[in-house]
């Protein structure tokens, strides 16, 4: 579809407001180096290949000197220096900041998925538009699930067979969406649940698995590896 010719308006917001404790740097995670780029450089990119994202919203916390320096050539990106206490509340902050509309749609997105693939985003924006429904990108989850119990052993195993793990793109309509995430009284981790808790039932498109989410060490070995692997061919 042609956003052009529709009465609505389809922008992105990327929270890079975090700190990165559990990568354990002196600085912020996004701003990691993968193939010379920062994360969160890579994250944009993904999201920009997509021509029906009008907007790019980056949100960075106020007092992050390293990101109001970043510079980007594509005209859609805008820096807001909104970043909250909790993702939730960037999230927040970054919607406001776009000046959407209720009719709108907002697509929201981690910096510290830096390995999402514009095949996917494409896929979830042609979902949630054909089909006026919210969704978010997803991948069936692949190992066995343990509950633990209250002595911290293994209390049961959960049937996998239903379970996914969420990711990021999330791409909702923005009316519903700000109600949701200024009704929900409990913390929530992402868009969806907010949209949950008001009573939608959001969709899950099949992503990859390469889009998790970098929050330890190890998981920026692993993004540097597939940005090597996609550099020599491999279509991962
Ligand atoms: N107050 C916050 C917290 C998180 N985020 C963003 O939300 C995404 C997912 O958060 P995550 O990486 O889990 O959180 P961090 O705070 O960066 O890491 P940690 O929990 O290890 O401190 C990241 O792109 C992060 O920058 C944000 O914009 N504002
Ligand atoms: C939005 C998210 O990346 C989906 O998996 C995740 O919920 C963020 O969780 P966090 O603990 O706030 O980083």
């Amino acid at each position: 579809m042609n956003t052009q010719e529709a009465s609505f308006r389809l922008a992105a917001v990327v929270v890079a407001a975090g700190s990165g404790t559990r990568m354990g740097t002196n600085f912020p995670k996004q701003y990691a180096l993968i193939e010379g780029k920062t994360m969160l450089e890579h994250s944009v990119s993904a999201l920009l290949e997509e021509p029906r994202i009008e907007q790019l919203v980056i949100v960075i916390s106020p007092s992050d000197l390293i990101g109001q320096q970043l510079k980007f050539t594509d005209p859609r990106v805008k820096i807001a220096r909104v970043g909250g206490a909790s993702r939730a509340d960037s999230i927040r902050n970054g919607i406001t900041y776009s000046g959407l509309s209720a009719n709108d749609w907002v697509l929201t997105h981690d910096a510290a998925r830096p390995c999402v693939k514009a095949s996917d985003v494409a896929k979830l924006i042609d979902y949630c538009l054909k089909t006026d429904e919210g969704g978010i990108l997803a991948v069936p989850v692949s190992d066995t699930i343990k509950q633990q119990n209250a002595a911290g052993k293994i209390g049961k195993t959960i049937p996998r067979d239903k379970l996914w793990a969420a990711q990021t793109p999330q791409c909702f309509k923005v009316g519903p969406l700000t109600k949701a995430l200024s009704n929900t009284e409990a913390v929530v981790t992402d868009e969806a649940s907010a949209m949950e808790a008001s009573g939608f039932k959001p969709a899950l498109i099949e992503g990859s698995s390469t889009n998790f989410k970098v929050t330890r060490p190890a998981d920026l070995a692993l993004a540097r590896a597939v940005f090597r692997a996609r550099a020599a061919g491999e279509d991962i």
